[in-house]
């Protein structure tokens, strides 16, 4: 790979930034890396892995004669972040995002924007449970998909050099409009995300009374549940304040489904319970003949990718 940005600037210095730095340094994708985070202790922490070749005590100095400006905060400060830095972005660079939600970014982030400057939100769809600095690694985007959602009219140029980058970092690139986005996410991602912190509060109710069986117990489905529901509460509490229409949308079908299955167990309808579980086997053996089961990375891998 070449270098396809000669400055890049990430804000905010957590998962899904560091990972960009290391992956971006695996290929050889930009000159120059700087990055800022808000708090001094992330700055700090940076400094001593070597996250970024510059870190940076104000967004300001970081975003200065930067080709690419990628905002790597929590969804609820991104317009926020958007206003401080408008004011110093270069002309011709492109700025983008990685937040989870789309059609909320799109309205805080673009009316702070000069002219001139090329916006094309993204969202890289790859993570972990894990947050800070530290926990980022290379080849978190290997093989996984990020969605772009250039506005109408969004300068090809821009839109084509920034999917060469997310291409560069390993990804696999789509486009679609945001609220397709967003409804798309609060099935894959955001209610799953819901349904799983739900169920591990549950269980710590149960735990109380049962002096913590149900967690010294907990088989392998409800292990997943209470990886997921370990994850940030920062950017989990943004996500649904700001997907709260299709996240609202999806929890409706997902209650009225969970009612019907309530019934069913109830009133003793095993056909009912045997179709709908023959339903949903289907569903997954089918994503798996059509080779769409992209595996949960490797977390053994090194920071590098090396
Ligand atoms: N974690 C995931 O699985 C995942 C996956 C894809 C996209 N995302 C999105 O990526 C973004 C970052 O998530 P992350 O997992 O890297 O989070 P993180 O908590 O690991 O990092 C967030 C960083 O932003 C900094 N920050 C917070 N508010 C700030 C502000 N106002 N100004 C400057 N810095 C600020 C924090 O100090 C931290 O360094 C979020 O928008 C999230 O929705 C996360
Ligand atoms: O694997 C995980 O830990 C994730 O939850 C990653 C995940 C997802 O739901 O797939 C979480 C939020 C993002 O916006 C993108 C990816």
């Amino acid at each position: 790979m070449s270098v396809i940005y000669n400055k890049v600037a990430l804000i905010g210095l957590g998962l899904i930034a560091s990972s960009i730095f290391w992956s971006s340094k695996r290929g050889g994708l930009a000159t120059e890396v700087s990055g800022y985070a808000r708090s001094q202790a992330t700055r700090d922490t940076a400094r001593r892995i070597g996250l970024c070749d510059t870190v940076c005590d104000s967004a300001i100095e970081a975003v200065k004669d930067a080709d690419l400006v990628m905002l790597c905060v929590p969804v609820g400060a991104m317009g926020q972040v958007a206003q401080e830095i408008s004011p110093y972005l270069k002309p011709g660079c492109t700025v983008s995002d990685v937040g989870s939600v789309k059609a909320a970014v799109v309205d805080a982030v673009a009316p702070h924007l000069p002219g001139g400057v090329h916006f094309v939100p993204g969202h890289p769809l790859a993570g972990t449970e894990h947050s800070g600095p530290e926990s980022g690694f290379a080849t978190l985007f290997d093989n996984r998909w990020c969605l772009l959602v250039p506005p109408a009219g969004a300068d090809p140029e821009a839109v084509a050099k920034l999917r060469r980058y997310w291409e560069g970092l390993g990804s696999n690139v789509d486009e679609m409009d945001p609220e397709h986005h967003d409804l798309v996410l609060a099935v894959t991602s955001h209610t799953p995300h819901l349904i799983a912190y739900t169920m591990v509060g549950v269980a710590d109710d149960l735990g109380r009374v049962t002096d913590s069986e149900v967690i010294k117990y907990s088989a392998a489905g409800f292990r997943d549940f209470t990886r997921i529901a370990a994850s940030d509460p920062t950017m989990w509490r943004d996500v649904f304040l700001n997907n709260k229409q299709a996240t609202l949308e999806i929890l409706g079908r997902f209650t009225e489904e969970l009612f019907a299955l309530q019934r069913a167990i109830r009133v003793g309808d095993g056909e009912e319970l045997f179709d709908y579980f023959t339903r949903t086997r289907a569903i997954r053996r089918g994503i798996i003949e059509a080779g769409q089961d992209t595996a949960a990375p490797d977390f053994g891998r090194t920071k590098t990718g090396q």
